[in-house]
């Protein structure tokens, strides 16, 4: 089954076009990434699937709910963990989440309730008034709030930004289990390597645009390929290859300390496609007397490839 389905959707802010017409359809059980850079129209597409905004044009559905027409039913299929931390700061954290369980309907619903704050690591803070709890805390109510009506997909919009490396280790447990049982998980973050670690598939957007989307090894495979990084002792890199080079630097380690002065000392990093390609640069370099006084070769990860598609607005 389709547990969001974004058809063609329009949002502007007067003359800003916060979305052009955005369509993705995710699958029941994935594990789906949202990136892009400040202002790609992350949290506005979240807003629409959240049903907190119309939007001009397009539709989204939850499990088949229509987020406008067939709101209360798209909801209660949704849980939505926003970015900003707003709470009523008079109750504690039990009765914050009561309180949302009774937004659904749901009574009884204690022993949820006490599953959700043990995995959160809330149980002692469950009496605490809202106001008294840290930031951090604060975020993991949020994170409860958004899951007391077991929904069956998950939005989480920038969970970990600001947060210390337990509540990540926390949060990602649980987030990792209730997916594994089923639960559709939707993620935007900026840390990418969190997005490379959780997510099978990701799209990413540039000014309100879907530039890329596919599943993340494939995105890893197709787009950068692999670096090899050579250090040089001595000589430097004939024509042939200087093609391949997307970086280089005076090596700091090496510098140009041997003396030499015929271009040593130099740290380049040359793209490669293939492994057969490692052979036909080291014979060239072998050929051109270059010696080489290090190497390795480095698989392309989601930021290189982040890097480069947002260098070149599209695919
Ligand atoms: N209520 C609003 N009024 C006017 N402009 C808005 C409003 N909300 C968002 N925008 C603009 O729409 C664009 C998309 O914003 P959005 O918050 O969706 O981006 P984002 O990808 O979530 O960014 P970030 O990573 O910074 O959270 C931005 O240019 C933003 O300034």
């Amino acid at each position: 089954m389709t547990a969001i389905q974004i058809t063609n959707v329009e949002k502007s802010y007067k003359a800003l076009k916060a979305l052009g017409g955005v369509s993705l359809t995710i699958e029941e059980g994935e594990f789906f990434g949202l990136l892009g850079p400040n202002g790609a129209g992350k949290t506005t597409l979240i807003s629409t699937i959240a049903g907190l905004i119309r939007p001009d044009a397009g539709t989204v559905a939850i499990h088949g709910h229509d987020v406008v027409t067939d709101f209360r039913e798209a909801r209660k299929k949704l849980g939505v963990v926003p970015q900003e931390l707003v709470f009523d700061p008079f109750f504690t954290v039990r009765e914050t989440l009561r309180l949302q369980s009774g937004y659904f309907g749901l009574k009884n619903n204690d022993k949820w309730i006490d599953e959700v704050m043990g995995n959160l690591d809330l149980t002692n803070k469950a009496d605490v008034n809202m106001r008294a709890l840290s930031g951090g805390m604060k975020r993991r109510v949020l994170v409860a709030q958004a899951l007391v009506h077991k929904p069956p997909v998950i939005v989480l919009d920038e969970p970990t930004a600001g947060v210390d490396v337990e509540l990540r280790q926390t949060l990602w447990k649980f987030i990792s289990r209730l997916n594994r049982e089923g639960h559709t998980v939707v993620l935007t973050t900026h840390y990418l390597e969190e997005a490379q670690a959780m997510c099978q598939r990701v799209a990413m957007l540039k000014g309100g645009k879907v530039v890329a989307l596919d599943t993340m090894s494939a995105l890893i495979r197709r787009i950068s390929g692999s670096q090899l990084i050579v250090h040089l002792a001595s000589g430097s890199l004939p024509e042939s290859l200087r093609h391949l080079v997307s970086h280089d630097e005076r090596d700091a380690v090496n510098g140009n300390s041997n003396g030499n002065g015929n271009g040593g000392g130099m740290k380049y990093s040359l793209r490669v496609n293939e492994y057969g390609e490692v052979e036909h640069i080291l014979a060239r370099l072998r050929e051109s007397g270059a010696v080489i006084d290090e190497m390795q070769l480095q698989q392309a990860d989601l930021e290189d490839i982040f890097l480069q598609i947002m260098d070149k607005g599209a695919l």
